[in-house]
Protein backbone atom coordinates (compact mmCIF):
# COMPACT_ATOMS: atom_id res chain seq x y z
CA UNK A 1 0.00 0.00 0.00
CA UNK A 2 1.09 3.61 -1.17
CA UNK A 3 0.43 6.42 1.58
CA UNK A 4 0.20 9.96 0.51
CA UNK A 5 -0.03 12.36 3.75
CA UNK A 6 -1.72 15.50 2.24
CA UNK A 7 -2.27 18.78 4.21
CA UNK A 8 -2.43 22.46 4.54
CA UNK A 9 -0.37 24.42 6.86
CA UNK A 10 0.02 28.04 7.98
CA UNK A 11 3.22 29.83 7.48
CA UNK A 12 3.93 28.65 11.31
CA UNK A 13 3.37 24.88 10.79
CA UNK A 14 0.15 25.21 12.27
CA UNK A 15 -2.91 23.21 10.56
CA UNK A 16 -5.63 25.12 12.57
CA UNK A 17 -6.04 27.75 15.29
CA UNK A 18 -6.22 26.83 18.87
CA UNK A 19 -9.95 26.95 18.35
CA UNK A 20 -9.87 23.99 16.27
CA UNK A 21 -12.17 25.20 13.43
CA UNK A 22 -11.50 24.83 9.89
CA UNK A 23 -9.02 27.50 8.06
CA UNK A 24 -9.07 27.83 5.18
CA UNK A 25 -4.98 27.93 4.01
CA UNK A 26 -5.67 26.45 1.28
CA UNK A 27 -6.39 28.66 -2.36
CA UNK A 28 -8.25 27.65 -5.26
CA UNK A 29 -5.41 25.66 -6.89
CA UNK A 30 -4.35 23.78 -3.96
CA UNK A 31 -7.81 22.57 -3.00
CA UNK A 32 -8.19 21.27 -6.98
CA UNK A 33 -4.75 19.78 -6.30
CA UNK A 34 -6.12 17.92 -3.22
CA UNK A 35 -9.82 16.61 -5.72
CA UNK A 36 -7.44 15.48 -8.35
CA UNK A 37 -5.58 13.50 -5.45
CA UNK A 38 -8.57 11.89 -3.43
CA UNK A 39 -9.04 11.17 -7.04
CA UNK A 40 -6.45 8.62 -7.68
CA UNK A 41 -6.84 7.55 -4.07
CA UNK A 42 -8.30 4.14 -3.31
CA UNK A 43 -9.47 5.75 0.22
CA UNK A 44 -9.41 9.56 2.03
CA UNK A 45 -8.16 8.82 5.94
CA UNK A 46 -8.40 11.40 8.66
CA UNK A 47 -8.57 11.36 12.67
CA UNK A 48 -11.67 11.56 14.80
CA UNK A 49 -10.24 14.94 16.09
CA UNK A 50 -10.85 16.21 12.66
CA UNK A 51 -14.12 14.26 11.88
CA UNK A 52 -15.32 16.33 15.41
CA UNK A 53 -13.84 19.91 14.36
CA UNK A 54 -14.71 19.95 10.61
CA UNK A 55 -17.14 17.28 9.95
CA UNK A 56 -15.43 17.09 6.21
CA UNK A 57 -17.22 15.29 3.31
CA UNK A 58 -13.85 13.86 1.87
CA UNK A 59 -15.95 13.10 -1.51
CA UNK A 60 -14.68 14.20 -5.11
CA UNK A 61 -15.86 17.76 -6.09
CA UNK A 62 -15.20 17.58 -9.71
CA UNK A 63 -17.96 15.81 -12.01
CA UNK A 64 -15.49 14.98 -14.76
CA UNK A 65 -13.21 13.19 -12.03
CA UNK A 66 -15.94 10.92 -10.35
CA UNK A 67 -17.00 10.19 -14.26
CA UNK A 68 -13.50 8.99 -14.89
CA UNK A 69 -13.14 7.34 -11.67
CA UNK A 70 -16.66 5.27 -13.03
CA UNK A 71 -15.81 4.81 -16.10
CA UNK A 72 -12.91 2.80 -15.00
CA UNK A 73 -15.10 0.80 -13.01
CA UNK A 74 -14.40 2.42 -9.43
CA UNK A 75 -16.78 3.51 -6.91
CA UNK A 76 -17.16 7.65 -7.99
CA UNK A 77 -15.50 8.75 -4.62
CA UNK A 78 -12.66 6.98 -2.59
CA UNK A 79 -13.82 5.05 0.21
CA UNK A 80 -13.48 6.94 3.87
CA UNK A 81 -11.08 6.02 6.51
CA UNK A 82 -11.61 7.32 10.11
CA UNK A 83 -8.83 6.56 13.33
CA UNK A 84 -11.62 6.55 15.90
CA UNK A 85 -10.16 3.92 18.62
CA UNK A 86 -13.11 4.46 20.94
CA UNK A 87 -16.22 5.23 18.36
CA UNK A 88 -16.34 9.32 18.92
CA UNK A 89 -17.63 9.72 15.44
CA UNK A 90 -21.30 11.25 15.48
CA UNK A 91 -23.59 9.10 14.25
CA UNK A 92 -25.10 12.39 11.99
CA UNK A 93 -21.47 12.58 10.68
CA UNK A 94 -21.10 13.64 7.03
CA UNK A 95 -18.64 10.92 6.91
CA UNK A 96 -21.01 7.94 7.54
CA UNK A 97 -23.85 9.80 4.39
CA UNK A 98 -23.81 7.56 1.59
CA UNK A 99 -21.53 9.34 -0.91
CA UNK A 100 -19.02 6.57 -0.22
CA UNK A 101 -18.35 3.70 1.52
CA UNK A 102 -17.12 4.03 5.14
CA UNK A 103 -14.22 2.17 7.38
CA UNK A 104 -13.82 2.82 10.54
CA UNK A 105 -10.82 1.84 12.66
CA UNK A 106 -11.92 1.48 15.85
CA UNK A 107 -9.90 -0.25 19.02
CA UNK A 108 -10.51 -3.53 21.10
CA UNK A 109 -11.90 -1.03 23.65
CA UNK A 110 -14.60 0.52 21.71
CA UNK A 111 -17.84 0.09 23.28
CA UNK A 112 -20.04 -2.69 21.61
CA UNK A 113 -23.40 -0.48 21.29
CA UNK A 114 -21.28 2.37 19.71
CA UNK A 115 -19.79 -0.09 17.00
CA UNK A 116 -23.59 -1.34 16.17
CA UNK A 117 -24.66 1.63 15.81
CA UNK A 118 -21.77 2.65 13.14
CA UNK A 119 -22.35 -0.62 11.42
CA UNK A 120 -26.15 0.34 11.24
CA UNK A 121 -25.12 3.24 9.87
CA UNK A 122 -23.37 1.15 7.00
CA UNK A 123 -20.21 1.70 8.01
CA UNK A 124 -17.32 -1.23 8.25
CA UNK A 125 -15.83 -1.58 11.55
CA UNK A 126 -11.89 -3.07 11.72
CA UNK A 127 -11.06 -3.59 15.30
CA UNK A 128 -6.97 -3.52 15.83
CA UNK A 129 -4.96 -2.89 19.24
CA UNK A 130 -6.11 -3.06 23.14
CA UNK A 131 -6.77 0.59 23.89
CA UNK A 132 -5.74 2.24 20.71
CA UNK A 133 -5.81 1.62 16.75
CA UNK A 134 -2.63 -0.33 15.41
CA UNK A 135 -2.09 1.58 12.39
CA UNK A 136 0.03 -0.78 10.68
CA UNK A 137 -2.52 -4.13 11.25
CA UNK A 138 -5.16 -1.91 10.57
CA UNK A 139 -3.83 -0.72 7.27
CA UNK A 140 -2.91 -4.16 6.64
CA UNK A 141 -6.71 -4.38 7.03
CA UNK A 142 -7.50 -1.97 4.71
CA UNK A 143 -4.96 -3.23 1.84
CA UNK A 144 -6.85 -6.95 2.16
CA UNK A 145 -10.06 -4.57 1.19
CA UNK A 146 -8.43 -3.42 -2.16
CA UNK A 147 -6.92 0.05 -0.90
CA UNK A 148 -3.63 0.10 -2.86
CA UNK A 149 -3.28 3.84 -2.57
CA UNK A 150 -4.40 5.38 1.27
CA UNK A 151 -4.64 9.33 1.26
CA UNK A 152 -4.19 10.54 4.32
CA UNK A 153 -5.58 14.33 4.93
CA UNK A 154 -4.76 14.77 8.87
CA UNK A 155 -5.22 16.03 11.65
CA UNK A 156 -1.93 16.32 13.58
CA UNK A 157 -2.17 13.56 16.37
CA UNK A 158 -2.54 11.05 13.55
CA UNK A 159 0.05 12.29 10.75
CA UNK A 160 2.47 12.06 13.82
CA UNK A 161 1.25 8.38 14.98
CA UNK A 162 1.66 7.31 10.92
CA UNK A 163 5.12 8.99 10.50
CA UNK A 164 6.30 7.23 14.10
CA UNK A 165 4.71 3.57 12.98
CA UNK A 166 7.00 4.00 9.87
CA UNK A 167 4.00 4.17 7.04
CA UNK A 168 4.38 7.18 5.33
CA UNK A 169 5.33 7.04 1.81
CA UNK A 170 5.08 10.57 0.38
CA UNK A 171 3.86 13.70 2.26
CA UNK A 172 3.15 17.01 0.38
CA UNK A 173 2.45 20.17 2.25
CA UNK A 174 0.47 23.55 0.83
CA UNK A 175 2.68 26.43 3.36
CA UNK A 176 -0.19 29.16 2.57
CA UNK A 177 0.52 32.75 3.65
CA UNK A 178 -1.20 33.22 6.86
CA UNK A 179 0.34 33.10 10.66
CA UNK A 180 -2.05 31.62 12.96
CA UNK A 181 0.41 30.77 16.33
CA UNK A 182 -0.74 29.04 19.29
CA UNK A 183 1.20 26.66 21.39
CA UNK A 184 -2.62 24.69 21.53
CA UNK A 185 -3.01 25.19 17.97
CA UNK A 186 -2.69 21.68 16.37
CA UNK A 187 0.83 20.97 13.61
CA UNK A 188 1.41 19.30 11.06
CA UNK A 189 2.73 16.30 13.56
CA UNK A 190 1.56 16.24 17.06
CA UNK A 191 1.45 13.14 19.33
CA UNK A 192 4.33 13.16 21.86
CA UNK A 193 6.76 14.09 19.08
CA UNK A 194 10.34 12.76 18.09
CA UNK A 195 12.90 13.26 20.45
CA UNK A 196 15.58 11.24 18.29
CA UNK A 197 15.52 9.30 15.28
CA UNK A 198 13.77 12.13 13.58
CA UNK A 199 12.28 10.93 10.19
CA UNK A 200 14.69 12.27 7.26
CA UNK A 201 12.66 13.14 4.43
CA UNK A 202 14.12 13.96 0.55
CA UNK A 203 13.04 17.08 -0.75
CA UNK A 204 11.06 15.82 -4.56
CA UNK A 205 9.67 19.89 -5.65
CA UNK A 206 9.06 22.90 -4.65
CA UNK A 207 6.30 24.97 -6.42
CA UNK A 208 4.49 28.43 -6.12
CA UNK A 209 0.94 27.83 -5.85
CA UNK A 210 -1.85 30.05 -5.27
CA UNK A 211 -0.52 32.44 -2.57
CA UNK A 212 1.85 30.28 -1.11
CA UNK A 213 4.15 26.85 -1.87
CA UNK A 214 3.78 23.43 -2.52
CA UNK A 215 6.63 21.23 -1.14
CA UNK A 216 6.62 17.25 -1.70
CA UNK A 217 8.91 14.88 -0.11
CA UNK A 218 9.67 11.76 -0.15
CA UNK A 219 9.93 9.42 2.86
CA UNK A 220 12.42 6.92 2.02
N1 LIG B 1 -5.07 22.13 7.36
C1 LIG B 1 -5.26 20.86 7.07
O1 LIG B 1 -4.83 20.36 6.03
C2 LIG B 1 -6.02 20.01 8.03
C3 LIG B 1 -6.35 20.48 9.27
N2 LIG B 1 -6.95 19.67 10.19
C4 LIG B 1 -7.19 20.20 11.53
O2 LIG B 1 -6.58 19.34 12.47
C5 LIG B 1 -7.33 19.35 13.71
C6 LIG B 1 -7.63 17.95 14.13
O3 LIG B 1 -6.43 17.28 14.37
P1 LIG B 1 -6.19 16.43 15.68
O4 LIG B 1 -6.89 17.06 16.83
O5 LIG B 1 -4.74 16.21 15.77
O6 LIG B 1 -6.97 15.10 15.41
P2 LIG B 1 -6.78 13.89 14.37
O7 LIG B 1 -7.70 14.14 13.23
O8 LIG B 1 -5.36 13.61 14.10
O9 LIG B 1 -7.43 12.70 15.20
C7 LIG B 1 -6.78 12.20 16.34
C8 LIG B 1 -7.62 11.12 16.95
O10 LIG B 1 -7.57 9.95 16.13
C9 LIG B 1 -7.79 8.82 16.94
N3 LIG B 1 -6.77 7.80 16.72
C10 LIG B 1 -7.03 6.47 16.68
N4 LIG B 1 -5.91 5.77 16.57
C11 LIG B 1 -4.91 6.66 16.54
C12 LIG B 1 -3.51 6.49 16.47
N5 LIG B 1 -2.94 5.29 16.39
N6 LIG B 1 -2.76 7.61 16.48
C13 LIG B 1 -3.33 8.84 16.55
N7 LIG B 1 -4.66 9.06 16.63
C14 LIG B 1 -5.44 7.96 16.63
C15 LIG B 1 -7.70 9.25 18.38
O11 LIG B 1 -8.99 9.28 18.90
C16 LIG B 1 -7.12 10.66 18.31
O12 LIG B 1 -7.61 11.48 19.33
C17 LIG B 1 -8.58 20.17 13.43
O13 LIG B 1 -8.38 21.47 13.95
C18 LIG B 1 -8.65 20.22 11.90
O14 LIG B 1 -9.27 21.40 11.46
C19 LIG B 1 -7.27 18.37 9.89
C20 LIG B 1 -7.00 17.86 8.65
C21 LIG B 1 -6.34 18.63 7.63
N1 LIG C 1 -6.03 20.83 1.81
C1 LIG C 1 -6.64 21.58 2.75
N2 LIG C 1 -6.49 22.92 2.74
C2 LIG C 1 -7.08 23.67 3.69
O1 LIG C 1 -6.93 25.00 3.64
C3 LIG C 1 -7.85 23.08 4.68
N3 LIG C 1 -8.47 23.84 5.63
C4 LIG C 1 -7.97 21.68 4.65
N4 LIG C 1 -8.71 21.07 5.60
C5 LIG C 1 -9.14 19.70 5.50
O2 LIG C 1 -9.89 19.42 4.35
C6 LIG C 1 -10.87 18.46 4.66
C7 LIG C 1 -12.25 19.02 4.36
O3 LIG C 1 -12.83 18.14 3.52
P1 LIG C 1 -14.22 18.39 2.74
O4 LIG C 1 -14.00 19.57 1.85
O5 LIG C 1 -15.28 18.58 3.74
O6 LIG C 1 -14.36 17.14 1.99
C8 LIG C 1 -10.75 18.14 6.11
O7 LIG C 1 -9.96 17.02 6.29
C9 LIG C 1 -10.08 19.39 6.60
O8 LIG C 1 -9.50 19.34 7.84
N5 LIG C 1 -7.36 20.95 3.69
Amino acid sequence: MRVVVNAAMSVDGKLSSRERTQIEISGPDDFDRVDQLRADSDAVMVGVGTVLADDPSLTIDSDERKQARRDRGDPENPARVVADSRVRTPPDATVLNDAAHTYLLVSQAAPTDFVEQMEEAGATVLATGEDRVNLTTALGKLEGEGVEQLMVEGGGELIFSLFQADLVDELSVFVGPKVIGGRDAPTLADGDGFTEAFPELELQSVERLDAGALLEWNVP
